[in-house]
């Protein structure tokens, strides 16, 4: 690098006016790159993939200058490892389809890429950044399925209509929202709603082909004359409101026009876009827990993303009751980005830029002779040239950044695997490895196993102390994991304890042992996958167990857990289940399980003291068939989803560790296993210039639907918002039934889109609560027998 080190360009740089044309010049130069493609497939989702790309190479940036506005010192330390961190998202962007892993990844990632600060700074600044990462992956995610250009968007619909057109009387599909946010419908008086929607989605096509499939004779039939290679629609660009128009057929290209009026339709008004004030919300993959707002130290969370409202505003709300004032509460979106976000600077866009064509290109890394200079991508992007930018700036292969971003690229996938090794080579430094153990503790879910699953707090990691019986154990109750290799722990039948087949154990390994105990608690596989494998399972349990490693932590960390525990009565209780935390059998003096009245769960640790046998141990079934849907199944009579560790019902299947869900009948497993239906949003039947909820597949009567998901708040807190949401809108997206309360206006499924039937129909649909993985969740299910295509409607109070 020409000038110093990227750290430093970075700090210099990072107050520099964000230039937002960058961004548009990045993707209009991308796209005409693109131009020559051939395939339309092929462009479309090419053109699809610059846009979020480049959507997403601002997004990083912005998270880094966020973080250099507050913690300069700390990012200018640290700035290579966040943009390892960077291109590990990309990675998992690239592959975006398993967002699930990309999001895990990043966390773990992060905890790496920060290793060496002081521990507590880590563990902020891991979680602050990983927290708003997030937050751009998840709307990332979002872009996915919604942000194409207007180009792509208007030739995507083209090739709807035609598909469409081809094939139209079918009734009644609805293709979802429509980007100019109007709705076309057929008012021909023959047929009562013959369909005019444009999908614009994949998926929504898919919907269409398989209709058409099912309806296939009688289209055949119907356009048996018809003989016009290339369909076209029109008019489709701009329709007046509000007008009857002719819908025909015609040859695209022709202006000699053979056009033949097929129906008649009518635009209806537009539907206004939500204002996204009020609406803007974050999908969420599982439940997010909040705690009760303190009034007193915390800005107040009203219905809106990213806003930090100052307490006084809240307290006018209250106060006055009147509606607010826009501006007073929510700054607009776009000031908001054109002012804060900074920092695509010259040298960062030239980064960039080479980034984001080599992703898009597949092209092997930079060559070492070819030059990349600032002025060379202004020409090529159509930038003017800035006075202040040494025209000379220059990026090469060797530059350190582009070759650590390249290097990171080229094998995302594998990261994580070097992440291993990279804690594998750690054990020079003690301090590290417990370090990392602290944070991979922290974000490690016991309930999930995944990391920073969003969805339950940390967990204290209690380590059961005769956990020699969970070989036997092994064989009646399963584990979620399988045996990791042959001499598995949980593979020996009759455990020989006495005999050592431990390798030596060093310092180092010790201290890491220690540290993964608290991380993996009793999964001795993990940790044996983690040592890469040169201490197995085995010789983890059997060198814990010998040594008393374990113990120490489970005295230590008794008080910790009380005062844990203590701290969350005050929000959600009842629907977050917590693990008890005693040695001995279960009774209402110890249990905490016991006295809030619920059952000891599979993770709770009085299940290893009593092998299994712990009298409030949780119920499980072993229904014939596996339907589970009456009253007979103890699961479905007591509320509880199936357990596939533990029902006989679920058929567990295992091969080489994976579940063989078609071989699993059980219908009481929907939340848990996210079997929902195909659903889509769509202007409501019921709620007049509202949004709805649909279906794109036929369900059966009682079947899961989907999960209302949201954050979950406790009694007070719900109170309390639902009062600062009706100063603002009479729409209430807060799920409240029993002792759950679920607040789906910012961050929640597609289920908070779902009306009430009113007076004009029955409901189709109930709304039930399981108690799942010791949770209580929200399912809807299906009352009746529900057809492609119709709106979801249940009834909010029951
Ligand atoms: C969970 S939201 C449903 C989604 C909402 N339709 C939208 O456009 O975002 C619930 C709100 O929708 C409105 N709503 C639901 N069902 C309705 C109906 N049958 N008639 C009128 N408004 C309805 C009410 O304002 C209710 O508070």
């Amino acid at each position: 690098m020409s000038d110093g080190s990227l750290e430093k360009l970075l700090h210099q740089e990072s107050h520099k006016q964000f230039q937002w044309p960058l961004k548009d010049a990045l993707e209009k130069r991308l796209q005409e790159k693109l131009s020559a493609k051939q395939s339309f497939e092929e462009k479309r989702v090419q053109l699809k993939k610059c846009g979020f790309l480049c959507d997403f190479v601002i997004s990083v940036w912005y998270e880094i200058h966020k973080l250099f506005k507050t913690d300069p010192e700390l990012v200018e330390a640290n700035v290579l490892r966040i943009l390892d961190q960077s291109a590990f998202l990309m990675a998992g962007l690239l592959k975006y389809k398993n967002f699930e892993a990309f999001e895990n990844g990043m966390s773990s990632a992060l905890s790496m890429s920060l290793r060496g600060l002081e521990r507590e700074t880590l563990l902020q600044t891991a979680s602050r950044i990983a927290s708003s990462l997030r937050e751009v992956g998840v709307n990332l995610h979002e872009s996915l399925e919604h942000d194409m250009s207007a180009e792509t968007i208007w030739e995507f619909l083209n090739t709807t209509a035609m598909t469409l057109l081809k094939e139209l009387d079918v009734k009644k599909i609805r293709l979802g929202y429509l980007w100019d946010s109007s709705r076309v419908r057929e008012c021909d008086s023959d047929s009562e709603a013959n369909l005019l929607f444009y999908g614009i989605l994949e998926r929504r096509i898919s919907l269409i082909r398989k209709i058409v499939e099912e309806n296939r004779r009688k289209l055949m039939s119907h356009y048996a004359n018809f003989s016009a290679n290339v369909l076209y629609i029109s008019p489709l660009k701009s329709v007046p409101e509000g007008r009857t128009i002719h819908v025909t057929f015609s040859e695209k290209f022709s202006k000699n026009i053979s056009s033949k009026i097929i129906t008649k339709a009518v635009v209806l008004s537009k539907i206004e876009r939500p204002p996204y004030e009020y609406f803007t919300w974050v999908p969420l993959k599982t439940n997010y827990k909040v705690n009760d707002t303190d009034l007193r130290n915390e800005p107040i969370s009203l219905p809106i993303l990213e806003d930090s409202v100052q307490i006084e505003v809240y307290t006018k709300l209250l106060e006055q009751d009147s509606p607010l004032i826009d501006s007073d509460l929510f700054p607009q979106k776009s000031s908001r980005l054109n002012t804060e976000r900074i920092s695509l600077t010259d040298k960062l866009f030239c980064i960039c830029y080479e980034l984001t064509c080599f992703i898009l290109e597949k092209t092997s890394p930079v060559s070492k002779d070819r030059e990349f200079t600032y002025s060379s991508v202004c020409e090529e992007t159509y930038l003017p040239l800035k006075g202040t930018v040494p025209k000379n700036l220059s990026l090469t292969a060797e530059d350190p950044a582009i070759a650590f971003i390249h290097s990171r690229l080229l094998d995302g996938s594998n990261f994580m695997n070097r992440s291993f090794q990279r804690i594998d080579s750690c054990s020079e430094s003690f301090e590290q490895v417990q370090d990392l153990g602290a944070v991979l503790r922290k974000w490690f879910c016991r309930k999930c196993y995944t990391y920073a699953c969003g969805e339950h707090l940390p967990m204290e990691v209690f380590l059961p102390q005769k956990f020699f019986n969970m070989a036997y154990e092994a064989n009646n109750t399963p584990f979620l994991y399988p045996p990791c290799r042959n001499g598995c722990i949980f593979n020996v039948e009759v455990p020989s304890w006495g005999v050592s087949r431990c390798h030596d154990w060093t310092n180092e390994d010790i201290i890491t042992l220690q540290s993964f105990l608290r991380v993996f608690g009793s999964s001795w596989c993990d940790m044996a996958t983690v040592f890469f494998q040169k201490h197995s399972c085995y010789e983890c349990a059997f060198f814990a167990e010998s040594n008393s490693l374990f113990r120490k932590r489970v005295t230590k960390k008794n008080g910790q857990r009380k005062k844990n525990q203590s701290n969350r009565k005050s929000t959600v209780t009842l629907m977050d289940h917590i693990h008890c935390s005693h040695d001995d059998d279960c009774n209402s003096e110890n249990c905490s399980c016991k006295k809030g009245e619920l059952y000891c769960e599979k993770y709770c640790p009085c299940h290893s003291f009593t092998q299994g046998n712990c009298r409030n141990r949780a119920i499980c079934c072993s229904c014939k068939g596996g339907k589970c849907l009456n009253g007979q199944c103890p699961c479905f009579k007591e509320n509880r989803e199936c357990d596939p560790d533990r029902c006989s019902c679920f058929a567990r299947f295992r091969t080489e560790g994976m579940w063989d869900e078609s071989k699993s009948t059980c219908k009481n497993v929907g939340i848990r296993t996210k079997a929902h239906k195909r659903l889509f949003i769509a202007p409501s039947d019921y709620h007049e210039r509202g949004w709805g909820l649909f279906t794109t597949e036929p369900i059966e009567k009682y079947e899961f639907i989907c999960e209302y998901k949201g954050e979950l708040v406790s009694l007070d807190e719900c109170e309390r918002r639902e009062k600062s949401y009706q100063a603002i809108t009479d729409m209430t997206f807060v799920f409240k039934k029993g002792e759950v309360h679920i607040d789906a206006t910012r961050k929640g499924g597609k289920a908070r889109f779902a009306n009430e039937p009113g007076t004009k129909a029955l409901p189709n649909c109930y709304s039930c609560y399981k108690r799942t993985m010791g949770d209580l969740r929200v399912g809807i299910y299906a009352d009746r027998n529900i057809q492609a295509g119709e709106e979801i409607l249940f009834k909010y109070e029951c």
